[in-house]
């Protein structure tokens, strides 16, 4: 039975990881190691999970492998854990991939950025009423890639069903004032990962979405202990030592200018480092270079390190 609006508020006050999708050489979905990754995810502790969205190569995934994928992480976790499937596209195909999620019984729709090219603030909102109007489940809008006015954000908070934001602008002080200005209600999520964790922290977001944390989740739990105990000193040494590879993350691989080309392909290599299942990338994304293999690889063992002086 999936959770009640009450316990996604409570999951989204945590790390969120972002449950990635290993493919094999043939690039077809491989359900039981994303069963077995999350099912060592939740053992680690986590306890939000976003499943076919961002990381998970959702913009890859056909409808049906989406709804796949999602069924296999409902049914690989316990009841406990909240699994927050992603939406997107026109109206009607959104609302349809909502309606087969809730036969599956996801307890979250994570509803991806619009991907269109031209976006009205007004029409956004409707879009994301009349998704609310054919479920029960709640709702977490996720914000990148255009930039609103705190007048939209604090309408999103007040649409029907929305519980939660996934908010991944690099600008603080907006959320801030999306935070004051919206409803109480609704838990404010950085979509930024560890970097943005103690900026948004301080600015109201109350959890955080995983970058490193996807393949080392103990940092992003003690990240969370420290910005919930008000530790800001702890929060910024495990922020800094999340650095490195977030920072390796977002450059722009080989042959290519846009920045945070190898993003995921970086995270599922930090996935096969620490023993779970990466597996391989499709279209639009690159693996990784073998140069790149190697610095991450570099990366990782200092990460490890870093790990081992200050958690373990
Ligand atoms: N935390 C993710 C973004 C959200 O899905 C990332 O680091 O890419």
């Amino acid at each position: 039975m999936p959770l009640s609006a009450q316990q996604v508020r409570s999951r989204l006050r945590g790390v969120a990881v972002g449950l990635l999708t290993p493919f094999d050489d043939d690039l077809e979905l491989q359900h039981e190691k994303i069963a077995e990754n999350a099912r060592t995810l939740y053992d680690e502790g986590i306890r939000a999970f976003l499943v076919t969205a961002n990381i998970s190569e959702y913009h890859s995934l056909s409808t049906s492998e989406r709804v796949a994928v999602a069924e296999t992480s409902v049914n690989a976790l316990p009841s406990d854990a909240c699994v927050l499937a992603g939406v997107g596209g026109s109206t009607a195909a959104a609302q349809e991939l909502i309606r087969a999620y809730d036969r599956i019984g996801v307890d979250a729709m994570m509803i991806m950025p619009p991907d269109h090219t031209y976006l009205h603030e007004q029409g956004l909102l409707e879009y994301y009423r009349e998704l609310s109007s054919g479920t029960e489940t709640p709702l977490v809008p996720y914000v990148r890639g255009f930039d609103p006015s705190v007048d939209y954000l604090a309408s999103l908070t007040r649409v029907d069903g929305v519980i939660g934001i996934k908010y991944a602008l690099k600008d603080p002080v907006k959320l801030g004032a999306g935070v004051a200005a919206g409803a109480d209600d609704v838990v404010w999520v950085d979509g930024l990962a560890e970097p943005f964790a103690v900026s948004f922290w301080a600015e109201g977001a109350e959890g955080f979405s995983a970058g490193v944390s996807n393949f080392r989740p103990e940092i992003g739990l003690e990240l969370f202990d420290a910005l919930s105990e008000g530790d800001w000193k702890r929060a910024r040494e495990l922020r800094n030592i999340c650095l490195p590879y977030q920072n390796f993350r977002d450059e722009t691989g080989q042959e290519n200018e846009i920045e945070g080309a190898i993003s995921v392909s970086a995270v599922k290599k930090g996935l096969e480092l620490a023993g779970l299942n990466g597996g391989a990338v499709r279209e639009p994304i690159r693996p990784l270079a073998p140069e790149e293999e190697r610095r991450a690889e570099e990366l990782y063992s200092q990460l490890e390190d870093d790990i081992e002086s200050l958690i373990e």
